[in-house]
């Protein structure tokens, strides 16, 4: 299993061996992070940053290893934008020449760089962006210039402290025509000795929700007053600006300028189920530890994870965790098909992956959010103490639901890639995701056959119910949308529902690949049939939450979706005798999980009594402030008291 849920036997090698290697190593320990200030904190993150660069280049570590030791040290900073945006948006984006000679800078880290997008006053809406790039033709430069303050860039990630260079995204300017949003690469700090650079405002833009996880990481601002870049540093694969200032568009489409979002959004979904196992073993290997009730005779008391209702909770987050992992390999290969075909010039397939990485980075980050908070209340009061673990990786993934797109605006994307699929089915066969949406006939007439429980256990059956689901809400948004004038007016008015329509498609699609991966790719037959029950549970718990869709669309009747819900129950006692190995099996260490919950040895009493002992208000018996602020209100003699 551990090879399944790895991907192959040298995927799990390598993840394994970084993890002993950051687990073994003190430079890497966070359990006291928590404890320590914003500005200790942030230094010790650049510590660390530094010491991994190092153990980077002397152990010669490959690209893939170095991306697992950075995964394992666990603490956002700096080079998680150097490398997923900067280096990506150069690659994406820049012309040969370009590529030539910023990547090997970038790849040495001669240069550290941020992705600098978002203002104050726009993220998603990127063509609303304020900073300009005017053209100076008298010098062959580009002026970058704030003209307000919501134009102030806002939140580009190691950009308020440490970046030396950033892509900017700015409105070009010619002769006072707009000609779009462009990336230009701005220097931002003296190479020497890391002042910022003449006309340019710099500075962190405060402490972020939860303590120790995001604060690692310095936010930044800029203003920019004027500051001037030469021509050449205007990123140029799509469009040209010549030292004459003439703009001219290649025949790349000018989607492409998004295209660092989709390889981020690519990441952000394979990333998605590495956060939800980590909460769902802690909340597993606890449940097995923790006993309430039900003691017969003297007897041990009932571990909760018997408890029906806490199955329901947790074994639908351990299916969704599995079905994540699964569906983010599926994507990396769709990713690494399009990213070869856009080195072609071939554009045909981007529509479709923005829609998949848009939606599915929805839907993963959205379920992984809250699968989280679930795993801290399934570890009851406990889970509320940061020594479980829980509230600082709630703290850290949290924001995944904004970043990168915020959700229901990433979902409204989905919407108009379906719409338009939809109002091209006369002339147009669609294809990969969108493919059922051909079949709109039988999916639309015929309903669900399924008479008994045992019926549900049939991958066929699933998935007719998902299309079937998906195709009559997108169908039907189609056809009310039909009957507005304006189309833009009608989907501002059905977004609700498109959103929901969206949801649906990406779900389908989660579910369908958790069902190609099984018939394909599982070594084993015992692995495989585990995974089967796993793939059912997932299924037929999105089947009974989203149930109203099912009944609404008139695919089920409330007779059949009952049967799954009864089918649901029983695939939970098939889960139970696994569950510790479905979750041994995503080889977390303790050092990666940091909690005292989730230990490996189950050993949790003792362990978390010795962690509060830990606490710096338990280094005396009586703490600073005491004597101050406490003993007077004892001492004070009044003739009553009144509150
Ligand atoms: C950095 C590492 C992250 C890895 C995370 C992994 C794990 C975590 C580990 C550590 C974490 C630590 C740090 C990292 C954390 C965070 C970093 C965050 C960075 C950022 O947030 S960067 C800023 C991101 N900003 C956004 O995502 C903005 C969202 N807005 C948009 O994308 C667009 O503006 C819009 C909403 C899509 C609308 O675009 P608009 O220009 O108005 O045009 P439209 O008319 O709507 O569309 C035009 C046309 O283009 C199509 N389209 C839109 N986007 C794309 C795209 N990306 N690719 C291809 N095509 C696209 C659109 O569908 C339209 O097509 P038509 O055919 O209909 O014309
Ligand atoms: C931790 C973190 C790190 C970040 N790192 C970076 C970085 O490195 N570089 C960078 O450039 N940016 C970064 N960002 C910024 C991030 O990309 C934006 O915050 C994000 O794109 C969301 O945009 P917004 O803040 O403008 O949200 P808004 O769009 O203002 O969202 C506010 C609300 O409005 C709704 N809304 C907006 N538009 C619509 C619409 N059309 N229809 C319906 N509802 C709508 C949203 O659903 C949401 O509920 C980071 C953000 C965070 C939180």
């Amino acid at each position: 299993m551990k090879v399944a849920w790895a991907g192959s036997r040298e995927a799990f090698q390598v993840s394994d061996r970084m993890a002993k290697l950051v687990a073994n190593d003190p430079v890497f320990e966070k359990f006291s992070k928590p404890m320590l200030g914003r500005k200790e904190l942030f230094k010790n993150t650049l510590r660390k940053a530094a010491y991994a660069w190092k153990l980077i280049n002397d152990l010669r570590l490959t690209e893939e290893e170095a991306k697992w030791l950075r995964h394992y040290i666990d603490e956002p900073n700096y080079t998680d934008l150097h490398w997923e945006m900067f280096v990506p948006a150069i690659e994406g984006q820049g012309t040969k020449e370009q590529k030539k000679k910023w990547l090997p800078l970038a790849q040495t880290m001669q240069i550290i760089g941020t992705y600098a997008q978002t203002e104050l006053g726009h993220g998603s809406n990127v063509q609303g962006l304020e900073t300009t790039a005017t053209f100076d033709r008298q010098t062959d430069e580009f002026v970058m210039h704030s003209p307000t303050l919501t134009s102030s860039k806002w939140w580009p990630g190691g950009m308020a402290k440490v970046a030396t260079h950033a892509i900017v995204y700015a409105r070009l300017i010619i002769d006072g025509l707009f000609h779009g949003v462009h990336g230009f690469i701005v220097q931002l700090r003296s190479l020497e000795d890391h002042s910022p650079l003449p006309g340019l405002t710099l500075g962190d833009i405060g402490m972020k929700f939860g303590h120790g996880t995001y604060n690692t990481m310095d936010n930044g601002v800029l203003r920019f007053d004027h500051v001037r870049i030469p021509r050449n540093q205007m990123l140029m694969r799509v469009s040209q600006v010549t030292k004459e200032g003439k703009y001219a568009q290649s025949d790349v489409p000018r989607q492409l300028l998004y295209g660092t979002m989709v390889s981020v959004r690519q990441t952000i979904v394979a990333d998605a189920s590495k956060a939800l196992s980590r909460a769902v073993c802690i909340a597993t290997r606890y449940s097995v530890v923790r006993r309430q009730f039900g003691s017969r005779n003297g007897g041990p008391e009932t571990q909760v994870i018997d408890y029906k209702t806490q199955q329901s909770r947790l074994f639908p987050l351990l299916a969704s965790a599995y079905a994540f992992r699964f569906v983010g390999e599926w994507l990396k290969s769709l990713y690494i098909d399009v990213k070869q075909r856009l080195e072609a010039n071939d554009f045909s397939t981007l529509p479709e992956t923005h829609a998949c990485t848009a939606g599915l980075k929805a839907l993963t980050t959205a379920a992984t959010a809250d699968g989280i908070e679930e795993c801290r209340k399934l570890c009851g009061g406990h889970g509320y103490l940061i020594s479980s673990g829980l509230p600082e990786l709630f703290a850290f993934y949290v924001p995944a639901c904004s970043y990168e797109g915020e959700n229901v605006v990433m979902m409204l994307q989905v919407a108009r890639f379906l719409v338009k699929t939809v109002s091209n089915l006369g002339y147009k066969q669609p294809v990969g995701t969108a493919a059922y949406l051909g079949r709109v006939t039988p999916l639309l007439q015929n309903n669900c056959a399924v008479q008994t429980a045992e019926d549900w256990l049939n991958p066929d059956a699933i998935l007719e119910a998902f299309e079937a689901r998906a195709a009559r809400m997108v169908i039907g948004c189609g056809e009310r949308l039909a009957m507005f004038e304006n189309p833009e007016e009608g989907f501002a008015e059905l977004s609700i529902d498109l959103v929901e329509a969206s949801l649906a498609h990406c779900q389908l699609i989660t579910v369908s690949v958790f069902i190609q991966k099984l018939n394909h790719e599982i070594p084993g037959n015992g692995v495989k049939r585990s995974l089967e029950v796993l793939c059912y549970v997932y299924a037929l718990f999105l089947l009974h939450k989203h149930q109203g869709d099912f009944l609404a669309t008139g695919y089920l009747t409330p007779k059949q979706a009952s049967l799954a819900n009864e089918q649901l129950r029983t695939l939970y006692s098939k889960v139970r005798p696994n569950a510790i190995a479905f979750v041994d099996s995503f080889n977390h260490m303790d050092h990666y999980l940091c909690s005292v919950l989730g230990r490996y040895d189950g050993n949790v009493y003792p362990k978390l009594y010795e962690a509060a002992w830990k606490d710096p208000l338990n280094d005396s018996d009586i703490v600073d402030g005491i004597q101050q602020y406490v003993q007077p209100i004892l001492k004070q003699k009044l003739h009553y008291a009144k509150l």
